[in-house]
């Protein structure tokens, strides 16, 4: 068990959390839960409806307040940060519906979240100067919108809807990349780009994501953890936790 222990510390985890609690009303929606991610790590989080796994990223990013327990990234103590601050640390979540601006182009879109022009005012007005135009077409031709910087936003279908807020998220280059379901309501072949898209951010970042698309999460998961009652019930390789006699009967057998 130390043994155990002490090569859990030595590692370079991005995130760390610890003994997690968080309860309603005396219930507990996730329940003692520890949980590690290493650099350039894409894990998967799955598990039934209700399982926590919502809220666990609730609790990563600061919408929700645990009610005991740890969550360290890089070192920094997150529970006692407030959301703000935990963007600021480098932790970026994207909720299951795109909250794009429509009315204006994917550009500006982009420049909009650019960290310099974080509000709507100083973003519209400050000069587009090469370095802000540069990092835009970069990060557009990432999310395969390379060719529609001028196109209004809510033209785009909803996959791309869904990639340019992963872009927004992108520009401001977080460390932690949280993203709760990123593939529902989209075609096969976006689903195969999305995955393509996440492999390779990970080259300077972690993913944690949340995902019932059991396909897309054999292609994209490093590790898997299952949730269930706000505990973890297996964790592993997808191949692993697949025949994990457990996971079959609570999640994969329904
Ligand atoms: N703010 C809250 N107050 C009370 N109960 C809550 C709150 N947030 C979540 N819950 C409960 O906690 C449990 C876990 O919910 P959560 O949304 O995290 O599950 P989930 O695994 O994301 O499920 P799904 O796959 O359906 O999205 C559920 O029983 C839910 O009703």
């Amino acid at each position: 068990m130390l043994e155990t222990n002490k090569s859990i510390a030595q590692k370079d985890f991005v995130l760390s959390i610890e003994g997690l609690t968080v309860s309603f009303d005396g219930f507990k929606a996730v329940n003692n839960l520890s949980l590690y991610v290493e650099e350039q790590e894409i894990r998967v989080i799955i598990g039934p409806n209700g399982a926590g796994k919502t809220t666990v990223l609730d609790l990563i990013c600061g919408r929700t307040k645990a009610t005991e327990g740890s969550i360290k990234f890089k070192g920094t103590e997150l529970t006692r940060l407030n959301e703000h601050q935990i963007v600021h640390a480098g932790v970026g979540r994207k909720f299951q519906n795109p909250s794009i601006y429509e009315d204006l182009s994917v550009f500006e879109n982009l420049e909009l979240s650019f960290p310099r022009g974080r509000n709507v005012w100083g973003a519209l007005t400050f000069r587009r100067d090469a370095e802000v135009v540069a990092k835009v077409k970069e990060i557009a031709d990432m999310i395969f919108l390379g060719d529609k910087l001028d196109m209004n936003a809510d033209l785009l279908s909803h996959g791309q809807k869904q990639w340019l807020e992963i872009g927004m998220l992108l520009i401001q280059d977080p460390e932690l990349l949280m993203l709760d379901e990123p593939v529902a309501g989209m075609s096969v072949s976006e689903r195969k780009q999305t995955a393509e898209l996440l492999q390779r951010i990970t080259k300077d970042r972690s993913v944690l994501v949340i995902e019932h698309d059991m396909q897309f999460v054999a292609d994209i998961a490093d590790r898997v953890t299952v949730l269930h009652q706000g505990q973890v019930l297996s964790e592993g390789s997808m191949e692993r936790v697949q025949s994990d006699p457990k996971v079959i009967e609570v999640y994969l057998g329904h």
